[in-house]
């Protein structure tokens, strides 16, 4: 879809009547050209200006607007905010393709498809973020408590120091869900929540990139810390909990945000975490990996993963945990190089990025720039790969520099080939080509490694099941969540329903035990005829998660018996 402003040229100013009638030209024009996103015309009918054309991305969707220089700011700012379907009290901010803010004005320079703005919406500047008043209260009395005790005392005893980080575990689980509003848990206004802002909830109140540099000096921060053992372990299992309900400290050190349990983890952990696994596989040392580079390119990747329920920086940091515990438990660290390790640990962190939260279908259907552009041929996967090869080409960020060129050769094809593989609608080809090449499988043959390769990173992204009830029961609601938007997207804009995204037709259970029983359970079959180890640690789980959404399933089938009779 595009967007259009109205124009006036510099010394030859429309009337407001004029400017009017011109929006109400280009609105019907734009009507007209709905389905594509190139306008017929860039000059307005009459008037003599030529127009600038804009291309940039909201939620990972590429649009166009068009304006004339001598638009206003506000009118500028107007037309974005309708792009990014939001109303006056948002703050945007707009992004160049080397991540730099740039000013939404008149000035904004015209770009091409290639060179696309991201734009991204903030929040919302009078509303802000609201606290509820139950926990401004009780962090005033607990704070009253302590300097009772402290006068009585000396010291606060454990139970008063236990409840303040409970407290402040609890407002930070509030304040990370509040990008989340738009799901329908909070209200927007009324008695539930405060008008006086907390002063500590104004961390969730940062732009986009505010909250990138702040994760970013988190991360470095952190990353000189020594990581526990038991984590570095646990980082190596299908149990590790990425929602670290309840985690032990991740470093041996104190430090400032020292790990609070009963609480997500955040993203500068989870960047720590992945510069473990690079460190433990001894990439920088044999690959000649630079630790600055390997940050830079670390937080590149998190920054180029969009705030949506599913596909976003959590999901691509458990696919590669995943990938990192397949290596270890396989032990594949003795059977292929060091190349094909990064090759397999790169794809799975790349594997998304820049995911829109519609899929291939909704793309195609919708003859979105991604699909033109890749011709409707897995245009989200070729759109995840350009982008990681996009954060390659920087030099401070291009953990593959050096390498010979022979290395880069084969570490790009790999990784193409194995992040296109990701395209579920090649499932079957790729189990199939896995299936006549498994009982004679050797870890010499380059074709058969190819395959296996693509297997890994496929069976890590969709192994969610394999993870305890726990974590894996709140992905499928993240996942839903996904499908329910696109598909809600889809009716209306009177697109096709893609089927297996439609609440009116999906459950929870039916969702899972299909998936289980058609995609999950014949691929796993498959990997764990080449190494029976992994049966206990992917095959077990998720016949264990058959049984509980059949369950679930018979149930909820009872209930609506019940309730009809
Ligand atoms: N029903 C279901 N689908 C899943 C699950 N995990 C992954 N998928 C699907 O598998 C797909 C893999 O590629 P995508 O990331 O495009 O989108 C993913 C989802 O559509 C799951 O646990 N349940
Ligand atoms: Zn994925």
């Amino acid at each position: 879809m595009s967007y259009s402003g109205f124009r006036r040229s510099c010394g030859d100013e429309m009337t407001r009547k004029q400017r009017n009638d011109a929006t109400c030209r280009q609105s019907a024009e734009q009507q007209r050209n709905r389905e594509g996103w190139v306008q017929k015309s860039p000059v307005l009918p009459g008037s003599g200006m030529t127009t600038k054309i804009i291309h940039f991305t909201i939620n990972g969707r590429l649009e166009k607007a068009e304006f004339g220089s001598s638009c206003s700011a506000a009118e500028v700012k107007d037309l974005f905010r309708a792009a990014a379907e939001v109303g006056p009290h948002h703050i945007l901010k707009m992004y160049n393709i080397t991540g730099n803010t740039v000013n939404i004005s008149p000035q904004l320079e015209a770009n091409s498809v290639d060179s696309h703005y991201r734009l991204e919406v903030v929040t919302s500047d009078v509303k802000g973020v609201r606290m509820p008043p139950e926990l401004d209260n009780m962090e005033s009395r607990l704070h009253h408590l302590e300097r009772k005790v402290l006068e009585d005392v000396g010291k606060p005893p454990e139970v008063v120091c236990e409840l303040k980080s409970e407290v402040e575990s609890f407002r930070r689980k509030l304040e990370s869900m509040e990008h989340l509003s738009w799901m329908g848990l909070f209200k927007e206004d009324g008695d539930l929540l405060l008008s006086k802002l907390s002063p500590k909830s104004k961390t969730a109140q940062l732009s986009v990139e505010e909250k990138h540099q702040q994760v970013r000096k988190k991360f470095l921060n952190m990353s000189s810390l020594q990581v526990t053992e038991e984590v570095r372990e646990h980082l190596k299992t299908p149990i590790f909990d990425n929602w670290a309900l309840e985690g032990p400290p991740i470093f041996h050190q104190r430090c400032d945000n020292m790990m609070l349990w009963n609480r997500q983890w955040e993203e500068a952990e989870m960047l720590v975490l992945l510069q473990v696994m690079f460190t433990d596989l001894d990439f920088l040392t044999d690959l000649h990996i630079e630790l600055d580079v390997l940050q830079n390119f670390l937080f590149e990747v998190y920054c180029h993963y969009n705030s949506i329920p599913f596909h976003n920086f959590r999901h691509c940091f458990c696919v590669t945990q995943m990938m990192y515990g397949l290596i270890w438990m396989t032990d594949l660290r003795s059977k292929l190089s060091k190349l094909d390790l990064l090759t397999m640990l790169a794809s799975a962190l790349c594997h998304d990025l820049d995911h829109p939260g519609y899929n291939n279908i909704y793309q195609i259907n919708a003859k979105t720039d991604l699909a033109l552009r890749y011709n409707d041929i897995s245009p989200l996967e070729n759109h995840h790969c350009a982008v990681a090869f996009g954060i390659l080409s920087k030099p401070e960020c291009n953990i593959l520099k050096n390498l010979t060129r022979e290395q880069y050769k084969q570490i790009r094809g790999a990784m193409i080939k194995c992040i296109l593989a990701t395209d579920m609608a090649r499932h079957n080809e790729i189990l199939n080509k896995f299936k006549t090449i498994q009982p004679v499988f050797k870890f010499t043959n380059k074709d058969h490694k190819e395959v296996l390769m693509k297997i890994m990173v496929k069976v890590s992204d969709i192994s969610n099941e394999v993870r305890p009830m726990a974590v894996a029961e709140p992905w499928l609601d993240c996942l839903l969540q996904e499908f329910f938007n696109q598909s809600d997207t889809e009716k209306l804009k009177g697109l096709p329903v893609t089927p297996f995204m439609d609440r009116d037709k999906v459950s929870k259970p039916s969702c899972q035990t299909s998936f289980i029983r058609f995609v999950l359970l014949p691929l796993f079959t498959e990997l764990i005829k080449l190494f029976p180890c992994l049966e206990q640690h992917i095959l077990e789980p998720v016949r264990h998660a058959l049984e509980y959404y059949s369950e679930m399933e018979r149930a909820t089938k009872e209930e609506k018996r019940t309730t009809k009779a």
